[in-house]
């Protein structure tokens, strides 16, 4: 009994315990489940919050962005109006350039014209005086027709107009030895005389004449034309943009490897925290003692956002830098989404900076039009302004640039001259660059056929009567004996056999019109002594050479053979003999130096077969020896010598062509015997050409800038060319008295 008494007291109170332990268990539940509630709130709460704080710094970012976009659209749109502006100004300024150049132009025309006139209003009266003359030398003709018996003793007439007639009429002893008899005959001499001498005055009158109408030119003006101070505006401008541009693409560039770097870094995090949750998960263990999850995903959060900051940022770089449009379709979907929807400042700004892009190539091609036009109208005046130097006497002077040599290559030299149009070349110094003009310029590989093309106008004239002059000048070893001669094997003929060919084929077209004579002289000026190239050995030695100038100032050799040619080839051939005497010798500079100074004259007598007239052209073909520095040629005993007297000739050309420029009344042509010989083709009447040869290489840097000086001061030499013609009657008297003098018999007909 008492048992299940206890029992039931047990089984109550167990009852009781279960009953409390449920009430308390679900008490408990409910607080834990509050507490969850609490819990997930305020997570949510947190992610809000730093929801809201990402926006708000993102927002903050945009506006900044483009606040800064706009910045630089504004600047650029300031810039781009300040080029048009410029661009504005630049096109009036060449427009109102081509109108003056137009007037300059129609003016020049006007003058040429009214020069033209004139010269043939001259030339009308020279004829009519030339008719009276024809009639007075008819009347001398008449008085000269003299008995036979007296013809022994007109062989003591001069031989050349040139000469002074010194027998009858000449000194007080010889005028003592003449008989009455030849009165009539003295009378004649006396008439011829006088008619010769009014003939020379009214010459000189003409020329005089010529030549005041020659310095009637106005001057031409060198004050530098707009286009200069425009093209100075333009470089400056495109200097201050290029400099510009380049500082903003180093910018650029910088920021674009500093983002990549950033980019790179945020990936990297980014992957190590998402490796690092996936460790986690497959460990099953969250581990919430060690991270905080609303702290790490507020940082994913953070890092994502960094990520597609820094991923826009590239794209913009790198559209900046390429030039192309910001390609949206390599992001990824989500991104894409992002800049559409919060992104479309950027985009309009990338649209922009495209227009912007866009406007800045054409303004660059504008600009690059302008300097086109610039630059050609640059040349023209160029040569204009030879022309009309050309026009007044000039000497005209071509400068031609020799390639680089193996030994410049090998001593690693670098080129410093350089052909900046046809017409000007630059020189770079240790003090800056300077730059040169000459009548034209040849690069390193312009043909010899190139060189030539322009020197064949003055073939034509050295047939026409005109006494012409071609001289090639600089250092050993610039190309002087390349371009006058040519190469060794006439595979590149130089100016000398090409100008043979020239003349005969000029013959060979106007053989209907002219007869033509050639003859020709070669020498060489060797340690200052004349030699003539015809003869060798013993011979060579023991002949006197001679300059001797006659009454017209044309320079000859006396005591030279001269060799007629009637072809091409038999001129060359005589060439060829000469050049096998020339001096040559192999030195460190040149392994074909020439020691001497070659000098070959061709004569070019031409008759017209339409009105007997007679002229008379003189063709100089000159290689100078080059100026040399022993220690650079390595010259010693005879070489030595030969360099000393090469310098010392050249030294007086120097002097002289500096008096020449200089415009002294004194001209040193005396000082030595190539000035001499050069007299006539240096100040002298003659049509002057000179070639300055060059090395590009700065090893020779000082010697090209003396040459490319001196061809400078050359061109301010004004030359007075005239032609050399007498008429029909005067060149059949001067055959009368040739034949007089050497004993043959006369005929009516003839005299
Ligand atoms: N324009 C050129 N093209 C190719 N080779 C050239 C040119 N000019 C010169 N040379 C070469 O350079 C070398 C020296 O030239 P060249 O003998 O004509 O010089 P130089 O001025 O006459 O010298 P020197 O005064 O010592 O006689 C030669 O081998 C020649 O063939």
């Amino acid at each position: 009994m008492q048992i299940a008494e206890d029992m039931q007291n047990m089984k109550s109170r167990h009852q009781e315990m279960v009953q409390e332990l449920e009430e308390n268990f679900q008490s408990a539940s409910r607080e834990n489940q509050e507490r969850t509630v609490q819990t997930i709130r305020t997570h949510y709460q947190n992610k809000l919050n730093a929801l809201k704080t990402i926006l708000d710094l993102y927002q903050e970012k945009v506006e900044k962005k483009n606040s800064q976009w706009e910045e630089s659209i504004k600047s650029l749109g300031r810039q781009k109006e300040s080029l048009e502006e410029e661009l504005r100004a630049e096109r009036r300024r060449c427009s109102e350039e081509a109108l003056q150049w137009q007037r300059e132009k129609n003016k020049m025309l006007e003058l040429f014209s009214t020069r033209l006139d004139l010269l043939h209003s001259h030339q009308a009266s020279t004829l009519q005086e030339l008719q009276m003359a024809r009639q007075e030398v008819s009347k001398v003709q008449d008085m000269l027709k003299t008995p036979p018996h007296r013809e022994q003793e007109l062989e003591a007439f001069p031989t050349e107009a040139g000469d002074t007639i010194d027998h009858c009429n000449g000194s007080g002893q010889q005028t003592e030895g003449c008989s009455d008899r030849e009165l009539p005959l003295e009378g004649a001499q006396a008439r011829l005389e006088e008619l010769k001498e009014s003939l020379y005055k009214r010459e000189r009158e003409i020329t005089e004449l010529l030549d005041t109408e020659q310095t009637a030119i106005p001057p031409v003006t060198l004050a530098p034309p707009p286009c200069v101070v425009l093209l100075r505006a333009v470089i400056e401008k495109a200097c201050h943009m290029y400099s510009e541009v380049s500082e903003a693409r180093l910018l650029v560039d910088h920021m674009f490897k500093e983002n990549s770097a950033a980019l790179a870094h945020v990936r990297q995090k980014l992957d190590h925290m998402t490796e690092d949750d996936h460790n986690r998960k497959a460990e099953d263990n969250p581990n919430p003692e060690c991270v905080d999850p609303d702290e790490y995903i507020s940082n994913v959060l953070l890092l994502q956002q960094t990520l597609r900051d820094c991923e826009i940022t590239q794209m913009a770089l790198d559209s900046i830098r390429t030039g192309a449009s910001p390609s949206i379709s390599e992001c990824d979907t989500a991104t894409e989404m992002e800049i559409s929807e919060r992104g479309e400042g950027v985009k309009s700004v990338c649209q922009q900076l495209l227009m912007l892009q866009d406007q800045m190539k054409q303004l660059r091609e504008e600009n690059r039009q302008v300097i086109e036009n610039y630059t050609s109208e640059r040349i023209m005046r160029k040569k204009y302004y030879n022309m009309v130097e050309n026009m007044k006497g000039k000497i005209r002077v071509f400068c031609r640039i020799r390639p680089m040599s193996w030994a410049e290559t090998t001593q690693g030299g670098s080129i410093v001259v350089e052909l900046l149009d046809d017409y000007s070349v630059s020189v770079v110094t240790p003090r800056g660059l300077r730059e040169f003009q000459f009548d034209r310029v040849f690069r390193s590989d312009s043909s010899q056929e190139d060189v030539f093309q322009d020197s064949n106008r003055l073939i034509q004239s050295a047939i026409d009567g005109y006494n012409v002059c071609i001289f090639a000048y600089g250092q050993t070893g610039s190309g002087k004996t390349f371009t006058m001669v040519g190469d060794k094997d006439q595979k590149s003929p130089g100016i000398m056999p090409r100008s043979f060919n020239a003349i005969f084929d000029i013959i060979q077209e106007n053989e209907t019109k002219f007869e033509c004579k050639v003859s020709a002289y070669m020498l060489e000026l060797y340690n200052d002594r004349l030699q003539d190239l015809f003869v060798s050995g013993a011979e060579a030695q023991s002949r006197r050479v001679e300059i001797k100038r006659n009454r017209k100032g044309l320079v000859f050799p006396q005591g030279a053979e001269t060799k007629e040619a009637s072809s091409a080839g038999e001129l060359f051939a005589m060439f060829q003999q000469a050049c096998a005497n020339r001096h040559i010798t192999a030195t460190k500079m040149n392994v074909e130096s020439s020691r001497s100074h070659l000098i070959v004259g061709i004569m070019l007598e031409s008759r017209n077969l339409t009105n007997g007239s007679v002229s008379f052209g003189k063709l100089s073909l000159v290689d100078l020896a080059g100026s040399e520095r022993a220690a650079k040629t390595g010259a010693k005993d005879d070489q030595l010598k030969e360099a000393n007297s090469i310098n010392k000739s050249l030294s007086a050309l120097g002097d002289v062509i500096s008096a020449l420029s200089l415009e002294l009344p004194h001209i040193p042509y005396r000082n030595s015997k190539l000035t001499q010989i050069m007299q006539d083709s240096l100040g002298g009447n003659a049509k002057t050409l000179m070639v300055v040869n060059v090395s590009p290489s700065d090893c020779n840097l000082d010697e090209t800038l003396t040459s490319l000086i001196y061809a400078t001061r050359v061109k301010a030499i004004t030359n007075n060319a005239q032609r050399n013609l007498e008429s029909k009657e005067i060149a059949q008297l001067k055959e009368v008295i040739l034949k007089l003098k050497s004993g043959q018999p006369v005929e009516d007909v003839e005299v």
